[in-house]
């Protein structure tokens, strides 16, 4: 690069610096003024309002001046959070106020105007020169699409094109330019080489200066409903997803805001692992949250869950024998499109017969029957959805209660409770009684004075006793309190039985026929429906039964929806199942979906294909509303890594690595666990030599890392952190972990603590090997006390070294 270049680019970059210092200065006040009048406001909000409420008047008045006083609160607070914002925006962009540089010449002029790009806009005092472009304004794409020559780009006017005479990139700390590139045929691969050489850290980066082509289609996709992204491991797809909800929250910035974006991720620590992100964008977060999250919330309280983890874990140990194997196939065929049809035909079946309810019991004794409600129930028109039937008996169910408790008050246990009334009960139902003592007096004044406006007096008058008017009332109150559980329950329609509604579709085949007009059914379904049977009796549910359970009992109790939010993300999207697909569409009916994944990775049973033609979930919203886009190139490992964990594959797989090197994976068999465990320590110790800090040490299942942490801290190893699905978040340094939570996590350095046969021997242990080792950014290292899994022996040995 020329220096000449270089010192005039040096020169603008202290002169947009010096723009930033001057602005920076002058808002610094006003935040601060704003602030503090916003403070005192608070603090004096109450002695500006004067609260009287002898007269309507009165407190008219004082409910003006305190509609005033919040408005002005609320004005000066908004003012505060934009100047603030601005005020922040500025002080991210000081010390590097922008990393790249286009020329472009829009056709039919000929001017070529620099564009400096940032990650937010900063405009000259004349409030219309742009000094620095934010990287999400419709021209910075250009800077991510194309290379010198001609280009165009898409305004919201249409598209322009042009020729681009220049294309540059920036690295500049503290307003010092470290390099300078200019980029001819693919953007960005020096300064990728440069980002993408650096450690690993506990917490994701923004990739804001180097974002490729591909990716950038990702991040500015406005018109798909559904957007797959269908990405090899370490291909950026997390990345790009957090960079388009920047985007989206920037285009969108006065209708969207960021509690309308919701993130599924897929455990806690992979939460904590993303959360910095967007906040280093400049942008609030999304909400994030987990599928087991959200199960728990609302099904947590009457039943225990298996988690996700808990199941993987069992599959992790299935056997072959028939139990197994039929858990297994319920896994599966829960987790299906069709097992989501079967239940929305067996709504329908409910419809004509076969509801269960719970029937009212009160004081030992049946109060209304379940065949009570069930001839009600079935009195409806039957054209009505089951929920709406049920919002019909749950208003009949109400009145009945009514009825029953007027006649409930003249039974003799009322009296007899009325006598033995404690203190506090009395004191309790008192309480209750003020209250209608409050509408009982009401009544009696307005008698009084209609008394003497009429000039009549009451009939009833000369009868009436107020201590016999209190007994009643206290009555009244006694059984209105002991119903009160009853109609409790009623609203929050517990007289449904929706444990035996799922129960009963698990009753036998012919039955199972009938009711879902199912015509494909797994072989060892008897065994299938024993297991949820049992499971159900004691109170839990298995994992690949949650979500149905759910959705069923929102068939009765009415489709839960979320229309607030509009944009829904799904990480390591392939590890959903067709059914939660189909639920989650159902959950946020206004929402776009945004479903990242890789299929190589699919490690669950209930696992979906994201891309093929006759995947489930290009059914979801059906192919003319569904966009797919393909990342092959891997950016996180070296290339020897890339070809290495490539091979582990079964079939010939598109991953391209991004061109970086490093060692060989090493492979290290040794003779015991002992030695092996000893030689893996001495590994780590000469890692951290070199510099790592993030080093995982990965195992197949929770039992093994525990198993693996003890031992190796017998070795004597001190500061190790064993990871486990309660945690949630994770520092550097060398961690112990289950595969299935590094999941779209990464490390410099992974090492397999036991790539034998007998831990990864199976075809469906392969992906988990697979998703094991593309966690390593630097540098792999495998572990065997005998022989190798069959994956590995079967590979080219020029892809690995045998460590010595
Ligand atoms: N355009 C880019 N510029 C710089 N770094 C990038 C870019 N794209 C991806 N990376 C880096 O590559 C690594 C992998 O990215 P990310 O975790 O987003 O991939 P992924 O596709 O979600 O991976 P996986 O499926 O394995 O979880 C990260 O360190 C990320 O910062």
């Amino acid at each position: 690069m020329k220096t000449k270049q270089w010192q005039t680019e040096q020169q603008r970059l202290d002169q947009v610096r010096e723009k930033l210092k001057a602005r920076i200065d002058e808002l610094e006040p006003e935040v601060t003024g704003l602030h503090d009048q916003a403070a005192e406001i608070r603090r004096r909000f109450w002695e500006e309002v004067t609260v009287n409420t002898s007269s309507d008047e009165d407190f008219e008045e004082t409910f003006h001046t305190i509609q005033q006083q919040s408005a002005v609160l609320s004005e000066r607070e908004r003012g505060l959070r934009l100047l603030t914002q601005q005020w922040r925006s500025l002080n991210r962009l000081f010390p590097s106020p922008y990393f790249g540089r286009i020329d472009f010449v829009e056709d039919g002029q000929n001017l070529s105007e620099p564009i400096y790009i940032g990650v937010s806009s900063f405009v000259d005092e004349d409030g219309l020169n742009f000094l620095v472009y934010d990287w999400r304004s419709p021209i910075a794409s250009l800077y991510y699409d194309h290379s010198p020559g001609a280009a165009a780009y898409v305004t919201p006017m249409g598209e322009i094109t042009g020729t681009m005479e220049l294309k540059r990139q920036f690295q500049i700390h503290n307003g010092q330019i470290r390099h300078m590139f200019d980029a001819n045929v693919t953007i960005g691969d020096e300064l990728l080489q440069q980002v993408l050489a650096k450690g690993a850290d506990s917490q994701m980066k923004s990739i804001v200066s180097t974002i490729q082509k591909e990716q950038n289609a990702i991040i500015r996709n406005d018109h798909s409903r559904l957007l797959i992204v269908q990405g090899a491991a370490g291909s950026g797809k997390t990345s790009a997803a957090l960079q388009r909800v920047a985007y989206l929250l920037y285009k969108n910035r006065d209708s969207l805001k960021a509690d309308q974006i919701v993130l599924f991720s897929p455990n806690p620590i992979f939460n904590s692992y993303v959360a910095s992100v967007l906040p280093e964008l400049g942008e609030e977060n999304m909400q994030q949250t987990t599928l087991q999250e959200y199960l728990e919330y609302w099904l947590g309280s009457s039943l225990r869950l298996e988690d996700p983890f808990e199941q993987i874990e069992y599959v992790l140990t299935a056997q072959t024998t028939p139990n197994d194997e039929a858990r297994l196939q319920g896994m599966k065929y829960k987790a299906s499109e069709f097992f989501f049809r079967a239940l929305q035909n067996y709504a329908q079946w409910l419809g004509r017969e076969g509801m269960i309810f719970k029937g009212i019991r009160y004081r030992d004794r049946d109060l209304i029957t379940a065949e009570q409600m069930r001839t009600q129930f079935y009195s409806y028109d039957p054209s009505l959805r089951l929920a709406n039937r049920v919002e019909l008996l749950q208003k009949w169910l109400l009145k009945e209660l009514s009825l029953l408790e007027r006649r409930e008050r003249t039974a003799s246990w009322v009296e007899e409770e009325l006598n033995y009334l404690d203190n506090e009960q009395y004191a309790e139902v008192f309480g209750e009684l003020h209250k209608d003592r409050e509408v009982f007096d009401i009544a009696e004044r307005y008698a009084v004075v209609y008394e003497k406006i009429s000039k009549k007096r009451r009939s009833d008058e000369g009868d009436f006793d107020f201590a016999e008017r209190e007994e009643e009332l206290l009555s009244q109150s006694i059984v209105k309190m002991s119903f009160k559980p009853l109609r409790q329950g009623v609203r929050k329609l517990s007289f449904i039985d929706v444990q035996g509604l799922y129960a009963q579709l698990f009753d036998d085949e012919a039955a199972y026929r009938e009711k879902t007009n199912e015509a494909e059914l797994p072989s060892l379904w008897p065994i299938i429906c024993e297991q949820t049977k049992e499971k159900l009796e004691r109170r839990e549910l298995y994992y690949e039964d949650a979500t149905p359970y759910l959705y069923l009992k929102e068939l009765f109790e009415g489709i839960r929806t979320n229309t607030e939010i509009r944009h829904v993300f799904v990480d390591e999207g392939q590890d959903y199942s067709p059914f939660q697909y189909e639920y989650l569409k159902k959950l946020f009916p206004r929402a776009r979906m945004t479903v990242l994944g890789d299929f190589r990775q699919a490690i669950f049973m209930q696992a979906t294909n994201l891309q093929d033609p006759d995947s489930p979930l290009i059914r979801l919203y059906g192919e003319a509303e569904t966009s797919l886009i393909r990342l092959v190139r891997s950016y996180r490992s070296t290339r020897e890594i890339v070809e290495f964990t490539k091979s582990l594959l079964s079939e010939e797989a598109d991953i391209v690595p991004f061109e970086r090197s490093g060692p060989k994976p090493h492979l290290a068999s040794l003779e015991n666990a002992e030695k092996r465990d000893a030689r893996l320590l001495k590994d780590i110790a000469a890692l951290q030599a070199e510099g790592f800090d993030s080093i995982a040490v990965i195992t197949k299942s929770a039992a093994e890392s525990g198993a693996a942490y003890e031992a190796l801290r017998m070795q004597g190893s001190q500061d190790l952190q064993l990871v486990t699905k309660e945690s949630v978040t994770f520092e550097k340094g060398v961690m112990v972990i289950p595969v299935y939570l590094a999941k779209g996590v990464e490390f410099d350095a992974v090492l397999i603590y036991d790539a034998s046969p007998q831990t990864y021997g199976r075809e469906n242990d392969r992906k988990l090997l697979y998703t094991a080792c593309t966690r390593a950014m630097h540098q792999l290292l495998l572990y065997t006390t005998g022989d190798w899994t069959p994956f590995v022996k079967g590979m080219n040995a020029n892809l690995y070294e045998i460590a010595k």
